[in-house]
């Protein structure tokens, strides 16, 4: 095993094994990061015999969630969950969040805001004093299909940096997320931004449904490291 998968193995285990009891629902994040966290959490169902239902946040978190065996339920049934487990991209010193590079940010964005506990998993990399210091793919920003030009084309005037469209590989044209919209991603924007702000402004704009950046969110993060073992950090 890689290790960054060793890392983001250590970070998933850790995070199921201290937060999971029986009897809670939990939101499933997506990404890569998290498939080690369903792995564990099925095994901890099936060896302590957990009862627990999970909330998926994108197809891809179904999917692993019907693998594995684990009870699937929706927000309609459990609009509040005890704890929703899921990846970032970037996390910061404040525990401010870049998400979305997997393209599921208003649905993690969605199931965490109705999670009593957001517990977030990622291996070393992930770890940065300011938001844009190491996840170099810039802002994801989810927005309404024909919008996507003039919201570009604001946040460039307004903010600077460049905003671009994100392309599907093999496949000729944009990606389009679970809920049928596409993903700008934001990138070399001045890095002395006050990230509040500027999320408030961006959820302004009409078209845009929501963005990649989960301030105050998180209630604390596990980062995964190289050699098996984990560090965490919890929000003040
Ligand atoms: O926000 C996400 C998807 O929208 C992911 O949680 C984020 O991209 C981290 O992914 P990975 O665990 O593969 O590094």
């Amino acid at each position: 095993m890689s290790c960054i998968n060793i890392a983001k193995k250590a970070a998933a285990r850790a995070a199921v094994d201290r937060h999971v009891k029986s009897g809670n629902i939990i939101g499933i994040g997506s990404g890569s990061t998290v498939v080690f966290a369903v792995e564990r959490l099925a095994e901890r169902v099936s060896k302590e015999a957990l009862k627990v239902k999970c909330v998926p946040t994108s197809f891809q978190a179904r999917q692993l969630v019907i693998q594995h065996n684990l009870p699937l339920t929706d927000l309609e049934i459990h609009p509040e969950l005890d704890i929703c487990i899921d990846g970032a991209d970037e996390v910061d010193s404040q525990m401010n969040l870049i998400k979305g590079g997997g393209g599921c940010l208003l649905q993690e964005k969605i199931v965490a805001s109705c999670s009593k506990k957001l517990v977030i998993i990622a291996d070393y990399t992930k770890d940065s004093q300011k938001l844009g210091d190491q996840y170099k793919k810039g802002i994801p920003i989810e927005v309404s299909p024909i919008a996507f030009v003039p919201i570009q084309n604001r946040i460039q005037k307004l903010y600077g940096g460049k905003v671009e469209l994100r392309m599907a590989v093999n496949k000729a044209g944009p990606v389009i997320t679970d809920s049928g919209n596409f993903i700008l991603d934001w990138r070399e924007f001045n890095q002395d931004i006050n990230w509040n702000e500027i999320n408030t402004e961006l959820l302004l704009m009409p078209g845009i449904v929501d963005t990649g950046l989960f301030i105050q969110m998180a209630s604390i993060s596990y980062f995964g490291l190289a050699d098996g073992s984990f560090k965490s950090r919890e929000c003040l």
